[in-house]
């Protein structure tokens, strides 16, 4: 999968044209407002970028998981005016996606114009990649660009079935997304290593594989990495583990020796006696966490041990994080090997790669975020991508790179 494969904004002379822009802008809300502007942001440029060149610029996305029916929270209303504050530009919304009012409105358009349309997911077709739903998006607009990488991994109406229709292109984020990462994993600075954190194995089991087969280290932490002090026959009190995934940990283990990737595991961990704060705490060596004790997080030889691994790595890709973040002292072990990511790449010794919603919560929580080489907006097209999976919007832009002759 590479950049060069599909058509990009360069070769798309937008003047008077209707574009069907593919956004994502399921952004995540709480108490009723917006928490982060970022995927809005992030998108900005394509639209300006089109509008400014004369295009008329028709914004479809889904926003949360309404099930194929209108709920009145899940508008994208108030979304389009955040959209708005954030171009410094007349934004209108339409309270519809595929019906009449939707058609009126494109036809409307000046040259310039933005609109965004009601959610897509409103809609039961689009869930359903449903050709009629994708026909009906499609006859709104002369061209469909897809800005949505983080929608990518769905093959759904607005993010694959369009792009039968109408010639394609990739907009600026989703070519931006896809340069740091195959930067990353496909053809990288080495030698190229890995974190990978969180709570289960099985969740990232094919992540685990496809990762050992690229990177020349792979650090393993979070409540994954008592699974794997499990199956090396540590007790792991009543840590979080998974014991079906002992002997997938076993082969993991066996694999990484055999294609020469440094698995590096934790060599001491915090522990408390309560998944709470301020629960009595000890920091002991693997080989000693205490019946009925759970551990929360990496130790400071760890901390030590991962530090000197990154200050040999060239390119590091992160995914979930090393302890129990949200709840401190437990962030202590995340914290310092983010920053210590963070420093290595603002010395320019680094390039680092980070996505996933909890581990950007947790580069935020440790005040890196913005020192990473590139942070993905994607959550779960972000793991499939690193599981090493095609994701079908890509593939279609891809495979419709041919079909209609550059406009
Ligand atoms: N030692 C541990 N014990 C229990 N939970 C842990 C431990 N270490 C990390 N976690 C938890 O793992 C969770 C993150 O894991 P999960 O696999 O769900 O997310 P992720 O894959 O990092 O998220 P995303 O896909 O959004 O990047 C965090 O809530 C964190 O508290
Ligand atoms: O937030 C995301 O990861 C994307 O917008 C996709 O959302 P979904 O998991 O609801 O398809």
């Amino acid at each position: 999968m590479t950049t060069q494969s599909f058509r990009t904004l360069d070769t798309l002379d937008p003047r008077g044209k209707k574009i069907l822009l593919r956004a994502d802008l399921n952004v995540p809300v709480r108490d009723g407002a917006i928490s982060d502007l970022t995927r809005i942001e992030r998108l900005a440029p394509t639209i300006k970028e089109l509008a400014e060149k004369g295009g008329r610029v028709i914004v479809v996305s889904h926003f949360d998981r309404p099930k194929g029916k209108p709920v009145p929270e899940l508008s994208l209303a108030p979304i389009s005016e955040a959209l708005a504050r954030v171009l410094g530009k007349k934004v209108t919304f339409v309270p519809d996606c595929v019906g009449s009012l939707a058609q009126n409105a494109a036809t409307a358009m000046q040259d310039g114009d933005v609109i965004v349309l009601e959610n897509t997911r409103f809609y039961p077709g689009e869930e359903k990649n449903d050709p009629e739903m994708a026909k009906s998006l499609a006859s709104l607009a002369d061209v469909y660009v897809n800005d949505a990488f983080s929608a990518a991994h769905r093959a759904h109406a607005s993010t694959e079935g369009v792009a039968h229709h109408l010639p394609s292109f990739a907009g600026r984020l989703m070519q931006i997304e896809l340069s740091a990462l195959e930067a990353a994993l496909e053809n990288p600075e080495r030698p190229v290593g890995a974190i990978v954190g969180g709570a289960k194995v099985s969740t990232k089991l094919d992540l685990l594989n496809n990762m050992i087969g690229k990177v020349d280290m792979l650090a393993v932490g979070g409540a994954m990495a008592n699974t794997f002090l499990a199956a090396q026959g540590y007790s792991v009190g009543k840590s979080l583990k998974e014991d079906d995934m002992l002997d997938t940990a076993r082969s993991i283990i066996e694999q990484a020796k055999q294609r020469g990737c440094d698995l590096v595991l934790p060599l001491d961990v915090v522990v408390a006696s309560d998944f709470m704060a301020g629960a009595p705490t000890e920091l002991v060596s693997v080989s000693e966490i205490p019946a009925g004790w759970m551990a929360l997080d990496i130790g400071p030889k760890t901390v030590a041990l991962l530090t000197e691994k990154l200050g040999t790595l060239k390119t590091l890709v992160w995914n979930g994080p090393l302890g129990v973040f949200e709840l401190p002292p437990f962030d202590t072990g995340t914290n310092a090997v983010a920053q210590e990511a963070a420093r290595l790449t603002k010395d320019g010794k680094l390039k680092t790669v980070a996505g996933g919603g909890d581990t950007v919560s947790a580069l935020r929580h440790a005040h890196v975020l913005h020192d990473m080489s590139y942070v993905s907006t994607a959550g779960g097209a972000f793991l499939e991508w690193l599981e090493g999976k095609l994701l079908p919007g890509i593939v279609m832009l891809e495979e419709t790179a041919h079909d209609v002759a550059p406009l």
